[in-house]
């Protein structure tokens, strides 16, 4: 199943994946696939993990017939065993998308993996080259809130929730530290891109 083409990028949560990525389409020319955006796309098209999300949360996490992802967020993030359901529904179906999309739509295209539960979702065994992008916990947190809608409490709460893809570091082919600037980014991702055999 390995391919030589197939970048992973993991990391928690606003530590830089979609940037590095970003850079990678724009300077390089992959494909991206953005596993987060894959799933809400899932949510949106797949009525059987629609039906079994509600089953298992209930009703309530609908709204007009389409999850409500703010609730659903609401049920595990404090939650050790609904979030280990949700992981448990949703993680299959998305491994068969990104499976597609790299030995199909992709087939012959140099593509990236940008996915935080890369290792959990069983996603590294399509990549044939892994970079895990790390960042300071302050730092993140600052960024994360200037992007996105989240609270403090949330954002510390995700990242609790995502301790464990720390013990997957050291499975990574290259650990990139992102607490200085873009440009520093840049720089690290065209020698890595060399040193790796993907440009
Ligand atoms: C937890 C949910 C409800 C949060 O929804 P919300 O719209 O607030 O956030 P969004 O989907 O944009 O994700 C926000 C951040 O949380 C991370 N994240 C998402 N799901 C999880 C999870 N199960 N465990 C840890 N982190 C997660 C994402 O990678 C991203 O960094 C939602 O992401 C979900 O249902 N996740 C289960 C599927 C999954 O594992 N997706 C991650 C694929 S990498
Ligand atoms: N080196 C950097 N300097 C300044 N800002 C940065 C840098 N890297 C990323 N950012 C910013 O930090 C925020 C989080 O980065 P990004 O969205 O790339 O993280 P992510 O790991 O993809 O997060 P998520 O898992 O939530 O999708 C974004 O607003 C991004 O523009």
């Amino acid at each position: 199943m390995k391919q030589s083409r197939v970048l992973g990028i993991t990391g928690k949560m606003g530590s830089g994946k979609s940037t590095v990525s970003s850079i990678l389409r724009e300077h390089y020319g992959f494909e991206v696939i953005d596993v987060d955006k894959e799933y809400h796309w899932l949510l949106q098209n797949s009525s059987e993990l629609k039906l079994k999300l509600a089953q298992t949360f209930g009703e309530e996490i609908l709204i007009n017939n389409q999850i409500d992802r703010a609730k659903l967020r609401k049920i595990v993030l404090d939650s050790d065993l609904n979030m280990d359901r949700l992981n448990h529904i949703t993680h299959p179906t998305i491994f068969e998308r990104v499976k597609f999309l790299t030995t199909e739509k992709y087939k012959d295209k140099r593509v990236v993996i940008d996915a935080a539960l890369l290792f959990q979702i069983g996603l590294d065994k399509l990549c044939s080259v892994i970079w895990y992008i790390e960042c300071e916990k302050e730092i993140i947190i600052e960024r994360v809130i200037r992007k996105s809608g989240y609270d403090v409490e949330e954002v510390k709460k995700f990242l609790e929730r995502q301790k464990d893809i720390e013990k997957y570091k050291g499975l990574a082919n290259r650990v990139i530290i992102n607490n200085v600037d873009v440009e520093n980014l840049k720089t690290i991702i065209g020698k890595y891109l060399k040193e790796d055999g993907l440009v």
